[in-house]
């Protein structure tokens, strides 16, 4: 499975310029790299302009681009997370497109970032186990902040994830942290993790890039720097078998035993 990472800067709150940006990267993606699953960061339609997010988050007319871009391309589109809103309030949702333009899965960012003050701005979510197939294997998402709560994840293994997507927008001085978590989550649940941040600035933020995408061994196969890329790697979704059976974790556990 050829998977490509779009990393890319975000312009801050500017919907339309980075819809152009996202068509021509994903354009580029499916054109000269031949990916079949292109993956997009976090709130890539506005970055973080919270408080102007009544006025510009997406109110269903992007979900629809994202569709039609899908299908056009005939691509699966993990198509990061947007700032969108609905009667009740504004939420940073993740979707996934099918190559012919289905919706096959929405997620709502469950665990916000206080850091960034996203609980003032946004709603979170309600269900934490968003799972959906490709290429006949299960997957998963969830949202940057959410890399810190491993529960989440482990339930999500444990449904029979064998590939995790991780859009975000992460920012410096936390570099270690991302590639730590990434790999942990990657190692502890025997399954490919396909990390995508953005990079440059936004409001106080700096952004740290890395995105990267790791084996059910903990392997690095790819690794971006600070500066936009795309980043594409093939992937043997077989491999999550060959270690899941080499240290038979999920066999081992005894969850009576522990106390969470
Ligand atoms: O957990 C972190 O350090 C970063 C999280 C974050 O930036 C986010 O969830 O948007």
């Amino acid at each position: 499975m050829k998977i490509s990472s779009i990393q890319m800067d975000i312009a801050f709150g500017q919907p339309d310029e980075n819809c152009r940006r996202v068509r021509e990267r994903v354009e580029q993606a499916v054109e000269q790299e031949q990916a079949e699953v292109v993956v997009l960061p976090e709130m890539w339609n506005t970055g973080y302009d919270l408080t102007r997010l009544d006025d510009i988050a997406d109110r269903g007319a992007l979900r629809e681009w994202m569709s039609r871009l899908a299908r056009e391309k005939k691509v699966t589109l993990v198509a990061g997370s947007i700032a969108e809103k609905d009667e009740k309030g504004c939420y940073n949702a993740g979707y996934v497109f099918s190559p012919d333009g289905t919706e096959l899965a929405g997620y709502r960012k469950l665990h916000l970032f206080r850091l960034m003050e996203e609980e003032k701005y946004l709603i979170p979510g309600e269900d934490g186990r968003v799972a959906f197939e490709i290429g006949g294997h299960r997957a998963g998402i969830i949202i940057c902040y959410d890399l810190r709560f491993p529960e989440m994840i482990r339930s999500l293994a444990l449904d029979g994830m064998q590939i995790l997507f991780v859009p975000a927008e992460w920012p410096h001085p936390r570099l270690n942290h991302w590639r730590v978590l990434n790999q942990a989550r990657a190692v502890e649940n025997q399954l490919f993790v396909v990390a995508v941040n953005r990079v440059g600035q936004g409001g106080k933020n700096t952004f740290c890039g890395h995105s990267m995408v790791i084996d059910p061994w903990g392997e690095i196969l790819a690794e971006g720097e600070e500066e936009e890329t795309i980043l594409t790697v093939d992937i043997d979704l077989n491999e999550v078998d060959r270690v899941r059976r080499k240290i038979p974790v999920f066999k081992d556990r005894v969850p009576d035993r522990y106390r969470l």
